[in-house]
């Protein structure tokens, strides 16, 4: 009894610790979700070489966010960061509409990685402040999300600008934590 209660107490005291990476083209906006949802403030980008790393209490969870690089020449090294991911967050820039194919291919190819079998998918539409920025329902179907039977995914619209949607995007994941 004593031992249950303690596991219990440690359960309800302990800050859960969650690893999620952020990956998409480059320009996409990933660097400004990541700081907009830390300090809730803009920051002024350069295109990220390599990796930025922030932690983001948020409901009693310890998300890890890997904020990956996008240049083409950077996406090769994408899934040396894969293992232990429980979340993937791909961060798609809504008027980028010519390479939504190449978006597409990365996207389905590295959802065949081993590591990320049991990960969830959230896909931010972004940049939806920009007239002419495609719907999610149309991202949704440009990157056939639909297609992937095996695993929880969601698709949110948002502005890492003002920060509309963001946090609604981090609620999915929370409620796929707590159902995993
Ligand atoms: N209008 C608008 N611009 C945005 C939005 N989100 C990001 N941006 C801009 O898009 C540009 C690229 O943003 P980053 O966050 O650096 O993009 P990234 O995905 O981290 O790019 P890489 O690090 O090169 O992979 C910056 O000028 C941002 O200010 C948005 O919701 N609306
Ligand atoms: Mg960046």
């Amino acid at each position: 009894m004593g031992i249950v209660l303690v596991k219990l107490w440690r359960r309800l005291t302990s800050k859960e610790e969650v690893k999620i990476v952020l990956v998409g083209l480059d320009n996409a906006g990933k660097t400004t979700v990541l700081y907009k949802l830390l300090l809730n403030e803009v920051v002024v980008t350069t295109p990220t070489i390599g990796s930025n790393l922030e932690e983001i209490v948020y409901k009693n969870i310890r998300f890890l966010m890997w904020d990956l690089g996008g240049q083409d020449s950077l996406r090769t090294s994408w899934k040396t960061y894969y293992i232990k991911t429980k979340a993937v967050i791909m961060v798609v820039d809504s008027t980028d509409k010519e390479r939504l194919h190449i978006l597409r291919t990365e996207l389905h190819t590295m959802m065949e990685d081993e590591n990320l079998k049991n990960s969830v998918l959230l896909v931010f539409a972004n940049k939806q402040d920009i007239k002419g920025a495609l719907s999610a329902a149309q991202i949704s179907e440009a990157l056939n999300l639909t297609s992937m039977r095996d695993r929880q995914w969601h698709i949110q619209a948002c502005c890492a600008l003002t920060g509309e949607g963001l946090f609604e995007g981090l609620d999915w994941i929370v409620g796929q934590i707590g159902n995993s």
